[in-house]
C-alpha cells in the first residue's frame, strides 16, 4: 500500500532524514530538484522556452535549483521571483548558486498581462506545502497571469495556493501536471481539486525509508502489487461449492438490464453458483441472457416483493435496477431482519436505506455499501467539501462495521476501522449508465468466494477500473459501455494475477 501523508508528517520525515541519514537540508533540496528535472527532461526538449515562477520559501528554492539544472542542460530559462516573504536559508543558498547563470526578474507589483507570453512552459514554484493561508494580493495577481498563460503549466510539489490536506480558498494555480515529492497529497484525490492538480506524478526524493515505513496513516492508495497480494488462486481440487452461492436481487420492469449486467459480472468474478431473484417480467429475459444463472421468480409482475428464503446463500447482492416500490421496501426490511451474512448494497437498495433510516442500522456487519456521491449524500447528509465527506464516510463504515465505497474517479474504500484506500484504476469512459451495476456484480462474486469484505472491495474496485482501462485501450473512452467492463474483466484478472488466473 502506498501511503498518503499529511504536510506535518512530511515535514517530520524531512527533518528526520536530514538528521539521521544524515544529509544537509540544501542537499535534500538538491535531490528534490534533480528528481523534478529528471521527470521534466523526458517530456520537454531544449527548444522549449521555460519560465520558472518562484516564491521565497523552500518551494521557491526548488524553483531556483531547477533553473540552474535546466540551464546546465542548455534550456532557455527565465526566472521570476515574487518579492514579499522572508527568504529561507535554502532559497538563499540556491540564489547564490544561480548567480552569474541568469538574472532574476523580480516581481513587486501586478505584472503585465503579457508577462508569460514568451514561455512555452511555466513551472510553478511559488508556494508548496508551507502555505498557511489563502493567497491574495500580488500572489493572486501572479497566479491569475499563470492561469491565463497559453503555456504548459507544471507545478512543483503542489499547485501554489492548494492546501494538501484541507479545503482550499483564495487564488490557486491551475496546473496541467503536478510533480509531487515522495508521496501523493490527500487533496489530489478529490474531484473539486482536479482543475488545479491536473495529472499528478510522484518522484522519489529519498526520504528516510525506515521512518516512512513506520509512519502511521489512515490514507492509502492502491497499486497493482497490493491487489496481486490479495488475489487468491483457485485450488486444484475445488468445486463449485468452494466458490459460494450468491443471490442477486436486482431488476424491475424496464430495468432488467441492470440485473443482467450485475449477473454477468458476478459470474465473470468467479462465483460458484448464482441465483437471481426477479419479478415475473424479468424471468424469460434473464434465463436467455444469463444461462449460467438460476432464477427465483417473485410473485409480482413488475418489481420484487417477496424473497422465498435467504437461507443457503453465502452472500446477497441487492440494488441494481430494483426500484423503490412499497412492496420492495417491505422485502428489504424482511431481508435485513433475517439475513445476517455480509451483503453488497447498491443503488435503490441504498436509497431505501436512506429513506427508512431504521433499516440502516440493521445492515449485517461486514457488508459492502457502494454509493455514488449523490447516494452517499442521501445516506449520510450534505457536506461542505470532500474532506468532510471523507470523514462522514469513515464514520458510516465504523457505525455499520462495514466497508463503504464511494464511487468516482478515485473511488474511496473505507474499512470499519476508519482506514481509507483510494483506487487508481478507471477512466472517464466509465462515466456511463450501468457501470455501477457491474461493480455490484464483481463485489458480490468476490464476497461469495470468502474474500474478506475489505479485500473484496479493494480487489473488486481495482479490477472494475482495470477492466475499464483495458477496454478503453482497445475501444476508446467515448464508446465504452458497461457491458465492455464484463467483457474485459477476464483480462483484468489475468493482469492482476500475473497471468495465473
Ligand atoms: N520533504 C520534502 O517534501 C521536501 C520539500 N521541499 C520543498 O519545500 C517546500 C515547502 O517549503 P516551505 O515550508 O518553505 O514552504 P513554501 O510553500 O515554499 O512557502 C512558505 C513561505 O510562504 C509563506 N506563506 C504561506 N502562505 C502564505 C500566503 N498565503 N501568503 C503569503 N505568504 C505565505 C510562509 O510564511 P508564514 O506562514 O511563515 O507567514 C513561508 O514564509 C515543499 O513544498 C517542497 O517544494 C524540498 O525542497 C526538500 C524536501
Ligand atoms: N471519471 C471516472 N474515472 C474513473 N471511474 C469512473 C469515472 N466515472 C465513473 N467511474 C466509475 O463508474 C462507476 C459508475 O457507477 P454508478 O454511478 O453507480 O453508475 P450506474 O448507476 O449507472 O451503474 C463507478 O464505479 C465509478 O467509480
Ligand atoms: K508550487
Amino acid at each position: 500500500m502506498t501511503k498518503i501523508l499529511t504536510t506535518d508528517q512530511i515535514r517530520t520525515l524531512d527533518a528526520y532524514t536530514i538528521q539521521h541519514e544524515p544529509v544537509a537540508s540544501i542537499d535534500l533540496m538538491e535531490r528534490a530538484c534533480r528528481a523534478f528535472v529528471e521527470w521534466f527532461i523526458k517530456r520537454a526538449d531544449t527548444s522549449r522556452r521555460i519560465g520558472i515562477v518562484c516564491g521565497t520559501g523552500n518551494n521557491g528554492g526548488d524553483g531556483l535549483g531547477i533553473a540552474r539544472m535546466l540551464l546546465a542542460r542548455h534550456y532557455t530559462v527565465t526566472v521570476w521571483v515574487v518579492e514579499g516573504g522572508k527568504p529561507t536559508a535554502d532559497f538563499e543558498a540556491n540564489r547564490t548558486r544561480l548567480l552569474g547563470n541568469v538574472i532574476l526578474q523580480m516581481i513587486a507589483d501586478t505584472p503585465p498581462s503579457t508577462i508569460f507570453d514568451t514561455c512555452d512552459i511555466v513551472i510553478d514554484a511559488l508556494f508548496g506545502s508551507g502555505l498557511s493561508r489563502p493567497l491574495e494580493g500580488i500572489y493572486a495577481a501572479v497566479i491569475e497571469r499563470i492561469n491565463a498563460a497559453a503555456a504548459w503549466r507544471v507545478a512543483v510539489d503542489v499547485p501554489s495556493g492548494l492546501r494538501a490536506d484541507a479545503p482550499s480558498q483564495g487564488a490557486i494555480v491551475q496546473a496541467q501536471d503536478t510533480v509531487s515529492f515522495q508521496v501523493p497529497k490527500l487533496a489530489f484525490f478529490f474531484a473539486s481539486n482536479a482543475p488545479y492538480v491536473g495529472t499528478w506524478h510522484i518522484v522519489d526524493i529519498g526520504l528516510h525509508k525506515g521512518l516512512l515505513q513506520d509512519t502511521e496513516t489512515d490514507h492509502y492508495y492502491v497499486s497493482n502489487d497490493d491487489v496481486h497480494r490479495r488475489w487468491k488462486p483457485r485450488a486444484r481440487f475445488s468445486h463449485k461449492g468452494t466458490y459460494g452461492h450468491a443471490l442477486l436481487v436486482a431488476g424491475s420492469y424496464g430495468k432488467t438490464g441492470a440485473a443482467i449486467l450485475a449477473a454477468r459480472a458476478l459470474l465473470r468474478a468467479g462465483v460458484g453458483l448464482l441465483t437471481i431473484h426477479t419479478p415475473v417480467r424479468g424471468y424469460a429475459i434473464l434465463q436467455q441472457a444469463v444461462p449460467e444463472a438460476m432464477v427465483s421468480i417473485d410473485p409480482f409482475e413488475e418489481y420484487a416483493s417477496t424473497l422465498p428464503s435467504s437461507d443457503g446463500y453465502s452472500v446477497i447482492g441487492v440494488g441494481p435496477g430494483l426500484g423503490q416500490a412499497d412492496a420492495t421496501v417491505k422485502m428489504m426490511r424482511k431481508i435485513l431482519e433475517t439475513y445476517r451474512k455480509p451483503m453488497v448494497i447498491d443503488a435503490d437498495a441504498l436509497n431505501i436505506l436512506a429513506a427508512h433510516r431504521e433499516l440502516l442500522l440493521r445492515v449485517p456487519a461486514g457488508s459492502i455499501l457502494t454509493p455514488h456521491p449523490k447516494e452517499f449524500e442521501r445516506l449520510a447528509g450534505k457536506t461542505a467539501n470532500e474532506f468532510e465527506r471523507l470523514e462522514k464516510q469513515k464514520e458510516l463504515a465504523r457505525q455499520l462495521k462495514s466497508v463503504v465505497v464511494v464511487k468516482g474517479a478515485y473511488t474511496s474504500i473505507t474499512s470499519p476501522g476508519g482506514v481509507v484506500y483510494f483506487n487508481t484504476t478507471g477512466n472517464p469512459g466509465m462515466a456511463t449508465g450501468g457501470t455501477g451495476d457491474v461493480l455490484t456484480g464483481i463485489l458480490t462474486g468476490l464476497l461469495a468466494q470468502s474474500y474478506t469484505s475489505l479485500d473484496a472491495a479493494i480487489l473488486g474496485v481495482y479490477l472494475h477500473g482495470l477492466a475499464g482501462d483495458l477496454a478503453t485501450h482497445d475501444l476508446g473512452e467515448d464508446s465504452l459501455v458497461a457491458s465492455d467492463l464484463v467483457t474485459y474483466l477476464p483480462a483484468a484478472f489475468l493482469k492482476v494475477s500475473g497471468g495465473k488466473s
